[in-house]
Parts: structure tokens; C-alpha cells; sequence
């Protein structure tokens, strides 16, 4: 497998606090990684520093084996960051035209347009006037118009509706399909766990998982046991942590989850303990339980 992008050790410390923290990990080429993590995780700052935007405290990062900024590096390299700014007094077309005329094999305007959905009549309009959708549906025809190998996207689906998020996931996927290496971030779990071939897991500017959305379900959470949260379910939840098959509980959407490594031998104990359960419920772990449950053990164990 050749090796995209190497972090080795590497940490940044902002003003004494540590917004990543000793992570090291590789991708390959031709993979779908997507970063997860709470607010605040450390993931922009990763990608800002696989993208040569900001140099790590300690530690290195390579790209193709070179250093982020190299030339070589930024040629094959394409990004849509957060915030999608764009040029004031420049018409859609003019963009793309002055952005492709930066790269030596830039993609096809008409195939570049096709493939972000912008209607080809959104050519003619000056890009501040475009709608937030629009506006990223042209962030991510800037981060093609290279033609990249390697492609970063922060958030990419934030503000998009259904149709052109499924547009933006087909899209990806025949990119990853021609050898392209991608890395995203998001916030919606499903996108990662459809998408994703592996999921980096952050949690306060560390690795908290590493695998493929199905290892990180399986790691945490064979299958899920909850309950209605009742009126003292403060009591039920304290009650519920003294049995010895249950490690720990949350609260989440009305419901009370049990973290457990047998969910037998917990309903067992609850139901022996006479404990008032109701509207029990065990289901298929899912990804958004797995990552709770990381990040609420990794908070619990600092
Ligand atoms: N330029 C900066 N100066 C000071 N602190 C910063 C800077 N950039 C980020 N931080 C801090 O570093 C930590 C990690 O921030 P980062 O933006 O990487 O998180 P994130 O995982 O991308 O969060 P989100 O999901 O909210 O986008 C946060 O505590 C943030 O306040």
C-alpha cells in the first residue's frame, strides 16, 4: 500500500494548551478516512497541518513523502475548508478559469461543473451572490480544478441539501474508485460510517479509535441495551452502575443506554435487582453509540 500521508508524533500546542496531542497515524492511497470527534477534538487543526496552513510544535507531517508545502505537494493537493470564501467582483467562471490556470493538468471545466452540481446558468453570477450551498458547490470545483491526488475536505455536506449531499458522496466515492486519496471531517456519523473505509476517531487532540467503521462498533458496542429515561432517572441511572455485568450509562434522546460487555447477563441482573426498566430495547450497536462511549471513557479517565 503506498503510503499518502504520514503524521508522525505530532502535537500543536496553541498558547500552552495542546489542541493535538502526540497523534500518529498513515493513509493509504486510494482510501475514504474520515475524521470524527467532538467540538473542539483537534480535526481542523490536523488537517491545517496535513495541509502545510500550520506548522506542528513537534513532530512531522509528510505528504507523498515530501514536506505539505512543497510545490510537488500542492500540485497533486486539493482542499475545501470550512469557510468557503469567495472573491468579491468575480463571476463563477472567472474563478474557476483563474483557479485552474494555476495548475499545470487542471480538470476539464465542463466535467469540473458537472460534477459539483453548479447549474451551468450559476456560471455567469458573481460568486458572492450565490446561496451557501452554492457557494460550496463551487468550494468543491476549486478543490478539483487541479485535477488533485489527494483531496481534504473540512465539513463538507454543512448547509447542503439532500440531493446535492447524495451528488457530493457519488461524486467522492468515483473519485476514491480512480485511486484519489480523501480525508473529511463531519459531524453527521452516518455520512462517515457510509462512506468512510476507515474512521479517525479525535478526541481532545488525541486518537481515540482508529479502524473501519465496523471495528469501531464492534470495539465498543456488540449490541445496544436502553431504556425510557423515567421521571428520577438520575436514581434508575445510579442504580443501574452498582450491577457488575453494566460499565457505564448515558442519557440520550429520551432514552437511558447501558454500556455492557453481555447484554444477557445485564438485563439479568436488572431485571433480578427489580429495577423499574421500561420500553426495553436492544439494537445493533451504532456508530454514534460507539462514539460516545469513546469520548465519554477517554473524559472520564482524565
Ligand atoms: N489559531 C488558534 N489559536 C488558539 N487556539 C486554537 C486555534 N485554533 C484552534 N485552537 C484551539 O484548538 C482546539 C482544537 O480546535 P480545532 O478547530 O482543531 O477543533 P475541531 O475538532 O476542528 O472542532 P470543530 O468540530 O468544532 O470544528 C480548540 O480548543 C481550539 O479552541
Amino acid at each position: 500500500m503506498e503510503t499518502v500521508i504520514a503524521m508522525n508524533v505530532v502535537s500543536k500546542v496553541f498558547k500552552g494548551k495542546k489542541a493535538v496531542d502526540n497523534i500518529s497515524f498513515k493513509i493509504y492511497k486510494g482510501s475514504i478516512t474520515a475524521i470524527l470527534g467532538p467540538n473542539g477534538a483537534g480535526k481542523t487543526t490536523a488537517i491545517l497541518m496535513m495541509l502545510g496552513l500550520l506548522e506542528p510544535t513537534e513532530g512531522s507531517v509528510t505528504i507523498f513523502g515530501q514536506h505539505p508545502k512543497d510545490k510537488s505537494v500542492r500540485e497533486k493537493t486539493g482542499s475545501m475548508l470550512q469557510e468557503v470564501s469567495v472573491m468579491d467582483r468575480l463571476k463563477v467562471k472567472e474563478i474557476i478559469s483563474l483557479i485552474s490556470s494555476y495548475y499545470q493538468y487542471p480538470m476539464d471545466q465542463k466535467l469540473l461543473v458537472e460534477a459539483t452540481g453548479l447549474d451551468p446558468a450559476d456560471l455567469n453570477r458573481y460568486a458572492e451572490k450565490l446561496s451557501g450551498g452554492q457557494k460550496r458547490s463551487l468550494g468543491f470545483a476549486l478543490a478539483l480544478a487541479g485535477d488533485p491526488e489527494l483531496l481534504f475536505f473540512d465539513e463538507p455536506t454543512v448547509g447542503l441539501d439532500i440531493t446535492a449531499r447524495r451528488r457530493f458522496w457519488e461524486k467522492v466515492r468515483g473519485l476514491a474508485e480512480q485511486g484519489k486519496t480523501i480525508l473529511f471531517t463531519t459531524h453527521y456519523l452516518p455520512e462517515a460510517e457510509d462512506i468512510a473505509d476507515r474512521i479517525l476517531l479525535f478526541n481532545r487532540g488525541s486518537l481515540a479509535a482508529d479502524g473501519s467503521p465496523d471495528e469501531i462498533k464492534a470495539r465498543i458496542v456488540k449490541r445496544s441495551l436502553s431504556f425510557l429515561q423515567p421521571a428520577d432517572g438520575l436514581d434508575l441511572q445510579q442504580k443501574l452502575l452498582t450491577l457488575p455485568s453494566i460499565d457505564g450509562c448515558y442519557y440520550k434522546d429520551g432514552r437511558i443506554f447501558v454500556t455492557t460487555e453481555d447484554t444477557d447477563e445485564a438485563l439479568r441482573d436488572i431485571f433480578t435487582a427489580g429495577l423499574p426498566v421500561k420500553d426495553v430495547r436492544i439494537d445493533q450497536g451504532r456508530l454514534d453509540e460507539a462514539f460516545e462511549q469513546l469520548t465519554m471513557n477517554q473524559e472520564g479517565a482524565v
